[in-house]
């Protein structure tokens, strides 16, 4: 049987009158690389929040198997601090007795030229690459990850789904937001949210085809 990370059951949240989420269910396997697409406003950030446990559902609930890293699609950073004084931070944040990971995603994400640069120096492509580092520098077994690649340059864009591609491989389940179709070949599995439930639309992994939740 498959071992999860994730267990989404049943899960609603609305803002207000307006009810984004509406009884969504997503397992998350070990070793697996899930998108997530829908249209703007379907409620695909909500979801990746409250996967994250960054916000409560309404009802319902999540299951997480250890850690998860979670990178937002806009990124959170503090203008006046280096990239550094981030890593630094973050470090005591994750209790951690080391900075290699995160020097090896700055290297592999070429961006260890501006360790030294204050947030509000950065391009937006860099900040985005701060962003990331911040939800993976901990090596969590699960990340979920909103429009990770904004702004990236091309190069770099392959280098991420390079990244993606051997966290699944070292057994971690990513979880991508995406709006790109022809990144949609790139998943083990893809969710489409729609009317606030999310349909499980191809499993590549061993060519079954689940139903509609
Ligand atoms: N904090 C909030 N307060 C009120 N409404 C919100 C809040 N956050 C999101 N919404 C609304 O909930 C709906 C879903 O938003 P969400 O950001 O989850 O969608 P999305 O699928 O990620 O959209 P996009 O593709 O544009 O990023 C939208 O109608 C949005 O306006």
């Amino acid at each position: 049987m498959e071992r999860m990370n994730v267990r989404v059951v049943d899960v609603r949240k609305s803002y207000g009158r307006r009810e984004v989420l509406r009884g969504a269910c997503l397992d998350v396997p070990r070793g697996t690389l899930m998108g997530v697409v829908g249209e703007n406003g379907a409620g695909k950030s909500t979801l990746l929040r409250i996967i994250s446990g960054q916000l409560r559902p309404d009802a319902g609930s999540v299951h997480r198997y250890g850690r998860v890293g979670y990178c937002p699609q806009h990124p959170v950073l503090n203008d006046v601090l280096t990239v550094d004084q981030h890593l630094r931070y973050f470090q005591v944040a994750y209790d951690l007795s080391t900075l290699s990971p995160a020097e090896e995603l700055l290297e592999t994400l070429g961006f260890a030229a501006s360790r030294r640069c204050r947030v509000a120096e950065l391009s937006g492509g860099t900040r985005q690459k701060l962003n990331l580092t911040l939800a993976l520098m901990h090596d969590p077994p699960t990340v979920v990850l909103d429009e990770p690649y904004q702004g990236f340059d091309w190069d770099t864009y392959l280098r991420f789904w390079q990244l993606a591609e051997r966290l699944r491989d070292q057994g971690r389940s990513v979880v991508v937001v995406s709006h790109l179709a022809h990144d949609a070949d790139r998943f083990d599995r893809l969710g489409q949210l729609a009317g606030g439930r999310i349909d499980i639309r191809a499993d590549i992994s061993d060519g079954v085809r689940d139903g509609a939740r």
